[in-house]
């Protein structure tokens, strides 16, 4: 394995220092790297590079098994380690589900053999996704998938009762469900947020409410049986509002905002464009001031992308027939230094915090979002974030092209990505694992 030292890295944003990986680990920081590197060690050079832990995803769409024509486990995690990750939890909404012990392992295994991150595959809360019937979470948690994040994605555990037994249940081994927030009855035929844009339009509206009635009952329900909760993909003031109110009574609670959601707002419905069709909807600019501040105080945890490839023809229609759904894993971090760090509200510490420290700790991701210190492994990425990029779907490594940020320039460039002292990307490039190192 390659030996590399990393020549001026300012970690975590702070003044520049010396990196020496080697043996998958970072073997020395300072002025011992350079001391301890061996004849052959590849001299990366980090001038104006941030070095930040290799990120962490607890909510990716890779769509292998089913749906390999809009992402495969390899291109998928492919996208990841372009946007500087080093591992990424699988979503169970594929086809056949990731229900069983079966099919985690099969995922996790493709993840193995690509390369190009840890894929933590997430198992359903119930079989088939359908919401009646618990599926086998203990035979996928103790699986070689090792799975502690389950989640319904896609579909809400709607059912108050089964949604007791899963909190329950996973409690045996250190599990947490991860719940999509729909009332489904509130929902029914919804097209985009509830409001004013929606009234104009048209369009039926998705109500604050239907996500904001499930938090409330999830958290009471989290409190009384004493298990932990995570709620996916928060869009509104008012989930935050129950969050806040849940963390204050010490209920184990955990939240993720998508950078999508911090960004965008439902005004960009008007343009009928269903690259801006997402579940949840796009809300108001004040709910989207609200998770930005709910985000830098903590009582959200932590950004997930939702990365969602579909096809084209899913995505290429008018608005009622598209799927919903968005790219994510190459602008979530440029997003993040967008919303928050550009705007003063987080430091790049926090962006560690909440892209990979936060998110390892909430999957048990024991090796990932670890300090960057000599002995830990070495997962870590190097970002310029004096690079502004404008962002074109034909140059990124998903395979679909629903990014609603298209065309958008946004500061912070992926400069390299390193798992366990391999690297992933170098010189701004995927580097395929299964290649030995050439550019991919
Ligand atoms: N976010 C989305 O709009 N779509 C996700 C499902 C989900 O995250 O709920 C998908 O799988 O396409
Ligand atoms: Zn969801
Ligand atoms: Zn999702």
């Amino acid at each position: 394995m390659s030996e590399y030292l990393i020549r001026g890295a300012a970690l975590l944003g702070d003044a520049p220092t010396d990196l020496l990986l080697a043996g998958g680990t970072i073997a020395a920081v300072g002025t011992a790297a350079a001391r301890e590197a061996s004849g052959d060690a590849r001299v990366v050079d980090a001038d104006g590079l941030v070095a930040l832990p290799g990120l962490v995803d607890l909510h990716t769409h890779l769509r292998e098994p089913g749906r390999e024509d809009t992402e495969t486990v390899a291109s998928g995690t492919r996208a990841a380690a372009a946007g500087g990750f080093t591992a990424v939890h699988a979503m169970a909404n594929t086809q056949p589900v990731a229900d069983t012990a079966g099919v985690v392992e099969q995922v996790w295994h493709l993840g193995r053999e690509a390369g190009w991150a840890d894929v933590r595959p997430v198992g359903a809360v119930t079989v088939g996704l359908a919401g009646t019937q618990l599926a086998e979470l203990g035979a996928m948690a103790t699986s070689r998938a090792g799975v502690r994040v389950f989640s319904d994605d896609g579909h809400c555990v709607a059912d108050p009762v089964l949604m007791r037994r899963a909190l329950e249940y996973v409690k045996a081994f250190d599990g947490v469900i991860a719940q999509h927030a729909q009332e489904p009855r509130l929902t029914e035929g919804a097209q985009m947020n509830e409001g004013v844009v929606s009234a104009e339009l048209g369009l039926t509206g998705w109500p604050a409410v239907a996500e904001e009635a499930i938090i409330a009952r999830d958290v009471l329900l989290a409190e009384h049986v004493g298990s932990r909760l995570h709620v996916c993909h928060v869009s509104t003031a008012g989930s935050v509002e129950i969050i806040r109110w849940a963390k204050s009574r010490g209920i184990d609670v955990t939240a993720e905002v998508t950078p999508h959601h911090l960004l965008l707002t439902d005004d960009l419905a008007r343009t009928y464009d269903p690259r801006y069709k997402v579940n949840p909807p796009l809300r108001t600019a004040e709910d989207v001031a609200a998770l930005r501040e709910a985000l830098a105080d903590g009582t959200i945890d932590i950004v997930a992308t939702d990365h969602a490839p579909h096809a084209v023809e899913d995505k290429d229609c008018e608005w009622g027939a598209a799927a919903f759904g968005m790219t994510g894993l190459e602008t979530a971090l440029p997003v993040v230094l967008e919303t928050m760090v550009a705007t003063g509200a987080m430091t790049l510490a926090d962006v560690a915090q909440v892209l990979s420290v936060r998110p390892a700790r909430i999957g048990r991701v024991g090796d990932h979002g670890r300090p960057l210190a000599a002995g830990e492994p070495a997962s870590i990425t190097l970002v310029d974030p004096a690079a502004r990029v404008e962002v074109d779907p034909t140059r990124q490594a998903t395979a679909s092209g629903n990014t609603p940020f298209r065309g958008r320039t946004l500061p912070g460039r992926v400069m390299a990505t390193f798992l366990r002292g391999r690297a992933t990307v170098l010189d701004g490039h995927p580097v395929d694992p299964a290649r030995g190192g050439e550019h991919a």
